[in-house]
């Protein structure tokens, strides 16, 4: 049978390297949400819906979610977090490498084996620099799945007089970039290690219940943001969302997931920019965190902030007497009381807002972002 399955961009790269003759063709993919068994074959595509490969005659292996360390609020059914299928088989291109964009870019199988060749790791250096000298052979472009920033860098390698061959790369190990470098491109690698400008975007996600604080907080964040950071900042608030890019949407489950995937979306755009979306909708779920932080961790970086303020305090602050209602069951399914919050597990910063004020919770998740620009 034949089982569709959407690629990440980092999964495009891996499924581009296989085709390029790694490890024989033979690959190894985590997917989720699909319904897929030994001997079927996986027909991939890209985000867009373009066929991009093929893997046939598959052996699955499935793999659960740790639903177990999720505690929930409130009543209600919540959906099942995606089960990972681990797909492993041979791939077969649907259409020729390079199919994204710049296809000329591209590496090419059995085409680039030269006898010597550099990998230059970072910021590709200038025409004149001396390093050059040092380094013979062709240089060795690593895509990270920014074709401006493969554009530039292929150009300032031809503007050194030399050769451009372009890698997809599927690790932020230098090493093991080299590995895959010298089995496919030539017989001898060397890395020329310059300092990489880092990914600077971000996306701040604030979870929480209705009324624990999300858009407080994130009014003030992005208010200190202005002052302090040179990035643009886009503040994507819960309810603002819902009376432009959700119109229309309601609390169902489905309409719920969408709201959130919309957000997600739009955030990892901004971060793919370079700026920084702050986030505020409840998103109650874990599956949709999960997926807005791989969305995100394509282009950026990703901060889980749960605002963890009690139940209890949410509901007796009770700014626009949602919750009166919700108990007197005139509003169905509402979040805490008569439909889900899960809380998240892993968080990367929990700021209860009953006892941490809005400028210090403020603080905290911008010490948070220092650390993550850091790394
Ligand atoms: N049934 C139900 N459940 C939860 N919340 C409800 C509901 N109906 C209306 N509201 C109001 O909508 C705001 C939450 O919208 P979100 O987009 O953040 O929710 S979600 O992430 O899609 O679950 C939320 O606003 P905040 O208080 O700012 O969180 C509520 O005021
Ligand atoms: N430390 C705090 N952090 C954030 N909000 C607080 C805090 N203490 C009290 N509040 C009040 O709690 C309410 C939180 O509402 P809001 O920020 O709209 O929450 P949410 O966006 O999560 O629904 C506001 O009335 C706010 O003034």
């Amino acid at each position: 049978m034949d089982v569709p399955a959407t690629l990440s961009a980092a999964q495009l790269r891996q499924v581009e390297l296989a085709l390029a003759g790694l490890d024989e063709g033979q690959l190894r993919l985590e997917l989720t949400g699909i319904d897929v068994t030994d001997g079927d074959t996986v027909v991939l595509h890209d985000e867009e819906g373009t066929d991009v490969a093929e893997i046939a005659e598959i052996t699955v292996e499935h793999v659960d979610p740790p639903r177990d360390e999720i505690t929930q609020l409130g009543s209600g059914q919540a959906p099942p977090l995606p089960t990972i299928a681990v797909v492993t088989g041979t791939a077969t291109a649907r259409r020729p490498l390079g199919h994204r964009d710049r296809a000329d870019l591209r590496v090419v199988r059995g085409s680039a084996r030269t006898p010597h060749a550099v990998l230059v790791t970072g910021t590709v250096p200038g025409p004149d620099d001396e390093g050059w000298q040092q380094h013979p052979g062709d240089a060795i472009v690593l895509d990270r799945g920014d074709s401006a920033a493969l554009a530039r860098a292929v150009t300032a390698v031809e503007a050194a007089g030399r050769r451009a061959v372009i890698l997809p790369h599927t690790t932020d190990s230098d090493d093991e970039n080299a590995r895959i470098a010298t089995q496919l491109v030539a017989d001898d690698v060397s890395v020329w290690q310059t300092p990489a400008p880092a990914s600077s975007g971000r996306v701040v996600l604030l979870t929480g219940l209705s009324g624990s604080g999300k858009s407080t907080i994130s009014k003030l964040l992005v208010q200190r943001l202005a002052e302090t950071d040179p990035r643009t900042t886009t503040l994507l608030d819960g309810d603002e969302v819902r009376q432009i890019l959700s119109k229309g949407l309601g609390f169902s489950l489905h309409d719920r997931m969408l709201n959130v995937q919309r957000i997600g979306w739009v955030g990892a755009l901004v971060a793919r920019h370079g700026g920084i979306a702050v986030c505020a909708p409840i998103a109650p779920f874990e599956a949709m965190r999960v997926e807005m932080r791989r969305r995100v961790e394509e282009f950026g970086r990703f901060l889980l902030v749960h605002v963890s303020t009690p139940l209890e305090v949410c509901e007796e602050r009770d700014r626009k007497g949602l919750y009166a209602k919700a108990r007197a069951g005139e509003i169905p399914a509402f979040t805490g009381i008569s439909d889900p919050y899960e809380i998240p597990p892993r968080p990367d910063l929990t700021i209860d807002a009953s006892v941490v004020s809005p400028d210090d919770a403020v603080d905290r998740i911008l010490a948070a972002l220092s650390e993550l620009d850091a790394r």
